[in-house]
């Protein structure tokens, strides 16, 4: 069952709810973790960075900071983030962020599923992602974060129950933020069953 991983996307929330709010982007939180292998308990888990959008100066996501966070830590740049993250036989490198890792940015940044992607190249690297909800499409229409995902052998899961209150933290600096939340849980009742 996911509600294991509740806990965390709750813990992802709290992180989203301290960015500030714009109209241009999305409030979305990040957790870098590394857990043992074969540990349905997670009590061995070791929270290694976290991140939220705009924690750092600039046009800042999520988990651009929980990388950028965890670099600056051990003293590298943010594209050598990959060479200090832990390699350790018996445990893996897991992700939980509020929503989706975007797949492209309207400011042309790097999106982040590149960033997650980066990390397996020539390491080790991020072996799933975990998320609370997919992108809305208010940006870049059809997300294609998990599609990045897939193709760079990175898993991906969605973890449901809380798509409302992360929504409606995600579109706090939105002009009609409520009426926007609507369309993108309406959004999710369109591709669910028809009874
Ligand atoms: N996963 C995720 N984490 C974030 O911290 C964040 N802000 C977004 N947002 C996705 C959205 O698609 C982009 O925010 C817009 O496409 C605008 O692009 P910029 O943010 O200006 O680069 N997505
Ligand atoms: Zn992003």
């Amino acid at each position: 069952t996911n509600s294991q991983h509740i806990p965390y996307i709750q813990k992802c929330l709290s992180l989203a709810e301290q960015s500030p709010p714009r109209p241009t982007n999305f409030r979305v939180g990040a957790i870098l973790l590394s857990r043992k292998d074969n540990d349905p308990t997670f009590k061995d888990d070791r929270i290694l960075s976290t991140g939220y959008t705009m924690e750092l100066a600039g046009n800042t996501h999520a988990e651009q900071c929980c990388f950028s966070n965890y670099a600056a830590f051990h003293k590298v740049d943010d594209d050598a983030v990959a060479s200090v993250l832990p390699v350790e036989s018996g445990r893996k490198l897991i992700m939980y962020v509020t929503m989706e890792p975007c797949g492209k940015r309207l400011s042309g940044n790097a999106p982040c599923a590149q960033r997650i992607a980066r990390t397996t190249t020539g390491h080790e690297g991020i072996h799933k992602v975990y998320f609370g909800v997919k992108e809305p499409e208010t940006f870049v229409g059809e997300s294609e974060g998990c599609r990045m995902l897939t193709e760079a052998g990175i898993e991906w899961e969605h973890v449901g129950g809380l798509e409302g209150e992360i929504l409606t933290v995600a579109f706090a600096g939105h002009e009609n933020g409520a009426e926007e939340v609507r369309a993108a849980l309406g959004d999710k009742e369109d591709t669910g069953d028809v009874s």
